[in-house]
């Protein structure tokens, strides 16, 4: 879908200078974020770095106290949330509400159908319908074909964070923030999910918040560290590894994830 006024050559996200205060407190302050379009990028940092209210700014669930943000070159800094997601931006959250009672199938229908008001406007599903395809294809992307029928309440913690990947890919967006997409899986269920997000549609760019550091390097090809707020590195991901001042804030002292 084009959209207006759209720089084709411009970055996906530009963020220029953000700050965001609560009352007296800097939760983020000056950070500058680049990102190309189809780029994959991860924002790590420890408890309290400032990766939420940083992502908050970039879609709109929270003003900048500060700074500017452009979305393929487009200033949205004071935009509200719908007006970005209409330019394409969409984001996971850390924690989802699903309905429960629904199947995998419904839920990613009702997210292609864009649903606000009644679920008779939908019901009964007809297998005519282009967007039930579309919601079988989200499926095949979130790697959950084979539980297309079953309701959302049968599906494991890993099962349900492919789902809200899923839901954001909806639409499709052109900018995905996904906000800790491997918070709370287990060990067995986290390469699943990296698989999927390595496999995640290439026009598609995609910046996600991960606390695993092994996701995030190896889902992204450029990170950047948070700290206290601001921004303490940026590079790619073997650079990341190699950095003195993230190996003391993140990787050493015993940080726990
Ligand atoms: N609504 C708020 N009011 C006051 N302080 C806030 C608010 N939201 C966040 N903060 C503070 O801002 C700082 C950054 O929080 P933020 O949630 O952005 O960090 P984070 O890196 O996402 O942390 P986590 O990994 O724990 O989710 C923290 O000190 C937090 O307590």
């Amino acid at each position: 879908m084009p959209v207006n006024g759209t720089q084709n050559h411009a970055n996906a996200l530009d963020a220029r200078g953000i700050g965001k205060r609560f009352g007296g407190f800097w939760a983020v302050q000056d950070i500058n974020l680049t990102v190309r379009p189809g780029e994959r990028r991860a924002i790590l940092g420890p408890n309290g770095a400032g990766k939420t209210s940083l992502f908050n700014v970039l879609t709109g669930d929270l003003t900048a106290s500060a700074g500017t943000v452009r979305l393929f070159g487009q200033d949205v800094t004071r935009e509200p949330i719908h007006k970005r997601i209409r330019r394409g931006l969409r984001r996971s959250y850390q924690h989802a509400h699903l309905f429960e009672g629904l199947t995998v199938r419904e839920t990613l229908f009702l997210a292609v159908a864009g649903v606000q008001g009644s679920w008779a406007q939908v019901w009964p599903l007809k297998g005519s319908d282009k967007r039930l395809a579309e919601a079988d294809r989200l499926a095949e992307v979130a790697g959950l074909t084979s539980f297309s029928e079953r309701a959302v309440s049968e599906l494991s913690h890993g099962q349900r964070r492919q789902l809200e990947i899923g839901i954001a890919l909806a639409e499709n967006p052109r900018v995905l923030l996904l906000d800790e997409p491997a918070a709370g899986l287990s060990p067995a269920e986290r390469p699943k999910l990296s698989a999927l997000l390595m496999a995640l549609p290439q026009e598609v760019t995609v910046v996600l918040i991960e606390h695993d550091m092994e996701i995030a390097l190896q889902t992204s090809e450029s990170v950047s560290v948070l700290y206290n707020g601001r921004m303490l590195a940026e590079g790619t991901p073997d650079a990341i590894m190699q950095n003195e001042d993230v190996h003391q804030v993140y990787l050493g002292g015993g940080y726990a994830q």
